[in-house]
């Protein structure tokens, strides 16, 4: 009995240590790769969607202090401008009492809710009236396994917003970026692509609905999309990647429910074992700012890291039908 209490005490305390000394090595290797230029992405202009929260917030902190001037593409503009705020204040401090006249970048809020056709349109009007160029689009926002519900168009909830909101966004924001080139646009999707199909008869899931599958085919969708995208853009100098960034402790599990009782657990597992928002951001920071990827395109990335994808990620004449019923779907061709 002893014996069984002293081992039981002792796998604790070790369990412990363990997890500890994993957030301890885990925030000395929060950034993957060194961003050498401090002003790597001075003059730049990048448009991160999604930027208030998680890993958006993390990439827009991150490039912000390289130099680049962010334009935060929010849903809610309040809690974008709290995030903006914050930004600011945070990057302030790091900069301590002498900050580099001119170094740092620059914050902008912006209204864009990729659940409405119409306001991504109007965000693209404005941005192109104010915006003489934009050097990378990062397409990051997400929604994660909510209950059946359409967009404003009446689209399936995690297709219209993960895919179909971002495919008019790039669509009108592309004769921008190839002004600009070399330019690049980076596509935030996920390993769990691999449980989805691309279900033509049902888009909109309206014969059945099931929320994993649903978040699963809008992420394989974000991947046939980049690859088609890359196919069309060959020769223009703007280049498109996607990546997936592994399981980060960020809002999108906002609609899993867990019993109140089970939280303290749950948050002391993702402690210990999810990445934090800035570790699960470096891919994305990395496709949008690293000489390393100048010229690359098609790619799937993780962990900093070219990947290789399930065939049916490849599967051109599926990449090809989607793009065709997407240009449909948002009103791009009748
Ligand atoms: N966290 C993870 O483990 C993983 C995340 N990902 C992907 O990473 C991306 C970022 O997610 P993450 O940071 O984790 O989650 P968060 O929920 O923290 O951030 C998601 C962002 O998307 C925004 N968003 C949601 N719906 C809309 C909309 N209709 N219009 C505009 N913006 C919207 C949210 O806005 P608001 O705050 O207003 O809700 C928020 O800013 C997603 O594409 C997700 O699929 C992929 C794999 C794993
Ligand atoms: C961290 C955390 C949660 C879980 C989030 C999860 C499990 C997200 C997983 C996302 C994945 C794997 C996406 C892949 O594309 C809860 C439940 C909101 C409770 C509060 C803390």
């Amino acid at each position: 009995m002893a014996v069984a209490t002293a081992a039981a005490l002792l796998a604790a305390l070790g369990g412990a240590l363990w997890l500890v000394s994993r957030r301890f090595v885990g925030s000395r290797a929060q950034r993957l790769h060194g961003h050498g230029d401090p002003a790597l992405m001075h003059g730049k202009t990048v448009l991160i969607t999604g930027a208030n929260s998680g890993l958006g917030r993390a990439t827009a902190a991150e490039l912000l202090r390289l130099g680049a001037r962010v334009i935060m593409g929010c849903r809610d503009r309040a809690r974008a401008e709290e995030a903006a705020g914050q930004l600011r204040r945070e990057l302030a401090q790091a900069a301590g009492p002498a900050p580099d006249a001119g170094g740092a970048g620059e914050l902008i809020v912006k209204e864009l809710d990729l659940a409405s056709l119409r306001s991504v349109r109007a965000f693209c009007q404005e941005l192109l009236q104010e915006e003489p160029r934009l050097d990378v689009l990062i397409n990051n926002a997400g929604i994660f396994q909510c209950p059946y519900m359409k967009t404003e168009d009446g689209f399936e909830m995690q297709f219209g917003v993960n895919h179909l909101g971002h495919f008019l966004l790039t669509h009108l924001l592309l004769g921008l970026l190839k002004s600009s080139a070399p330019s690049r646009i980076v596509v935030v999707s996920s390993k769990l692509y691999k449980y989805g199909d691309i279900n033509f008869e049902d888009l909109n899931s309206e014969q059945s609905y099931n929320k994993s599958f649903c978040y699963s085919r809008s992420k394989l969708a974000n991947i046939l999309f980049t690859r088609e995208l890359a196919r069309r853009l060959e020769g223009t100098n703007v280049t498109v990647n996607v990546l997936h960034p592994g399981i980060v402790r960020t809002n999108l599990g906002r609609h899993i429910h867990i019993p109140l009782l089970a939280r303290p657990l749950f948050s002391l597992v993702s402690w210990a074992f999810f990445k934090s928002p800035l570790e699960g951001a470096q891919t994305s920071i990395y496709l949008a700012s690293s000489p390393e990827v100048e010229g690359v395109s098609g790619r799937y990335f993780g962990d900093c890291k070219e990947e290789e994808l399930l065939p049916k990620a490849m599967d051109e004449s599926v990449a090809r039908k989607l793009w065709d019923i997407s240009e449909v779907m948002v009103g791009i061709l009748k």
